[in-house]
């Protein structure tokens, strides 16, 4: 379901299925529709969730200062509605967004969540995220260990070498039938893929809205 399909997204919601506590809330969990990053946590009522429905953009109620918020109202960072969904027992939703902006958090942080270390920069919630995460911090902060940064100052000529034997080892892995075999050598082939977007600065989320934009 997407937001540019207003009556679906109303449809999948009944609203008088969610079963609100006894404050009249349920629990909303935020998060990228693009590489799950979970962004925020925060309260939704009827009338929110009826707001959120009508203009695809996130509302919530606040316990503090009790009232509505349509998050982005004063920072201009919004959430564009891709999908709604809500738990088996209906009293949790889990809310997919398109983040308008990088300020998700609700005290204008980069995020809600703390790392251990303390760092509030949330780890996106998908693997290949994580790992070109690492690769553009090499990029940055170079360690003579690394062999991703062996590539990068080797430039395209070895980048671009690796992928071609990356992408004939896959075309081999797959004539031999080996399931376990393709399956490492689609891994290299998108290691190495991903080193050449950071060398060419592409943003992986652009990426997944290519595909996104051609989901059927
Ligand atoms: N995901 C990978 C990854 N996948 C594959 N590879 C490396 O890619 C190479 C695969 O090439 P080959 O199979 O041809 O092996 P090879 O013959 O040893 O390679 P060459 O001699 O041709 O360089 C191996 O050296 C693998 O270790 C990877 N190296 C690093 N990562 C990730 O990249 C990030 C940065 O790692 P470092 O660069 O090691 O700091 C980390 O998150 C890693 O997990």
């Amino acid at each position: 379901m997407t937001a540019s399909d207003p009556t679906r997204l109303a449809s999948a919601i009944p609203l008088d299925k969610i079963r609100y506590d006894d404050r009249g809330l349920v629990p909303a969990i935020v998060q990228d529709y693009l590489d799950g990053t979970v962004l925020m946590m925060a309260w939704m009522n009827r009338e929110s969730l009826q707001k959120m429905l009508e203009t695809q953009r996130t509302w919530f109620w606040s316990r503090s200062r009790q009232e509505l918020w349509p998050k982005g109202a004063t920072s201009g960072h919004v959430q564009n509605v891709q999908s709604i969904r809500y738990d088996c027992d209906s009293d949790t939703l889990l809310v997919t967004v398109e983040q308008v902006g990088d300020i998700a958090c609700h005290k204008g942080e980069r995020s809600c969540f703390h790392q251990i270390d303390g760092q509030v920069i949330p780890p996106p919630a998908d693997t290949l995220s994580q790992v070109y995460g690492v690769i553009c911090d090499r990029k940055s902060n170079p360690s003579p260990d690394s062999y991703t940064n062996k590539l990068l100052a080797g430039g395209d000529n070895k980048i671009l070498k690796k992928i071609g034997e990356e992408a004939a080892e896959v075309v081999m892995a797959c004539k031999d039938d080996d399931p376990d075999q393709i399956a490492g050598e689609v891994a290299d082939l998108l290691y190495h893929s991903l080193v050449a977007m950071a060398h060419h600065n592409v943003d992986i989320k652009d990426v997944y809205r290519k595909l996104q934009a051609r989901r059927r």
